[in-house]
């Protein structure tokens, strides 16, 4: 079933610029140019993009807190800024810079107070805190004031939250972000696992690649307010050209290996240790490993995956060929 449909959608920001030392003249900015997307239920969408490049302003649209300029978008079924009232019990939303949590409640109180708010029945409501409890492991925390929790901790209650009233659609923007490594660890995991429970849309906004790697099933990357592409990881890598490497270590020193459709990178100690790489429409790794254990002494052996770093970064910086015209400059004013 489609939960999210957007169709030319458009948001248009006038702002004042300065021009010379004291004039000022308008200029629109073009944050989302014309976005055509479907999500289906159970999706687990990565909405990604260099900074400024219109994420947050797309979800402000999906979540009723912006009026398109123009274009048809439906979230649930619904128009998310007619229909905000209705749309909120079928969302859930989480913003890094607003919390839905009571500073000084201990989080437990907080989790009650949403059930009134909501008006989730109580034993429906017990239940649930039960699962995602457990799911996003914030038992151990239940009894402590909001302001005590480490950000990560916060992070894992914030989705908690989002979650109570059984959301068809949960939207994160940046959930990782500022966390330390094991924070961001288990964040991910939390996301990972109610991923896996299929009982929820997931959207998230993020600028880190492990959460991309780890979370997104499909990726909508954007770029001036537009889709530039829409699909799997692996199409990405393979859109963009990314290669594999295999890096063997030989028995003794050895000259530059020969493989077909695969080149050699690198060479260290005299040959021992030789890097290749290869692009996975030409070739797989078993024909590469095979074609090195058929001409050299193979000892040990290692497959790495394309680098999502890599593929982004080239992402971001290749002319997508459809000109923008946006005039990004200095937002004077919101
Ligand atoms: N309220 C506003 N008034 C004027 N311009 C705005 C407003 N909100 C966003 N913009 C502009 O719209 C463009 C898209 O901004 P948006 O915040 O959606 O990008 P983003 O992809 O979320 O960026 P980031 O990754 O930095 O959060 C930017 O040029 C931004 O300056």
């Amino acid at each position: 079933m489609t939960v999210i449909e957007a169709r030319g959608l458009r948001k248009t920001f006038s702002i004042a610029k300065k021009v010379g030392r004291v004039r000022r003249k308008r200029v629109d900015v073009h944050a989302v140019d014309g976005i055509d997307l479907t999500v289906e239920t159970g999706d687990m969408l990565g909405y990604i993009g260099p900074n400024g490049a219109g994420k947050s302003t797309t979800l402000k649209m999906f979540t009723g807190v912006l009026t398109p300029t123009s274009g048809h978008v439906r979230v649930c079924g619904l128009r998310p800024v007619p229909d905000r009232v209705r749309l909120a019990r079928r969302i859930g939303v989480v913003f890094g810079q607003r919390s839905q949590l009571w500073w000084d409640l201990p989080l437990r109180e907080s989790f009650a107070l949403l059930r009134h708010i909501y008006r989730v029945p109580a034993a429906e409501h017990a239940q649930r805190l039960k699962n995602y409890v457990d799911l996003l492991d914030v038992g151990p925390l239940l009894d402590t004031p909001v302001r005590q929790l480490s950000l990560g901790q916060r992070m894992r209650s914030e989705v908690t939250a989002a979650l109570l009233h059984a959301p068809e659609v949960l939207f994160l923007d940046e959930p990782t972000i500022g966390l330390d490594v094991v924070s961001k660890e288990a964040v991910r995991s939390a996301l990972a696992a109610l991923a896996a429970t299929g009982e929820v849309t997931v959207v998230l906004t993020t600028h880190d690649l492990d959460d991309i790697e780890r979370l997104c099933r499909r990726l909508v990357v954007i770029d001036h307010g537009r889709v530039m592409h829409d699909g799997t990881l692996e199409e990405l890598h393979r859109a963009y050209g990314s290669r594999r490497r295999v890096i063997v270590e030989l028995d003794g020193p050895y000259g530059r290996l020969e493989v077909p459709s695969a080149t050699v990178d690198r060479i260290e100690a005299e040959g021992r240790r030789q890097t290749l790489s290869f692009s996975p429409s030409d070739t797989t790794a078993a024909a590469v490993i095979g074609a090195v254990a058929a001409a050299a002494p193979l000892r040990d052996l290692q497959v790495a995956e394309p680098d999502i770093d890599e593929v982004v970064r080239r992402l971001y910086t290749t002319p997508s060929g459809v000109p923008s015209g946006t005039p990004l400059g200095e937002s004077l004013e919101g």
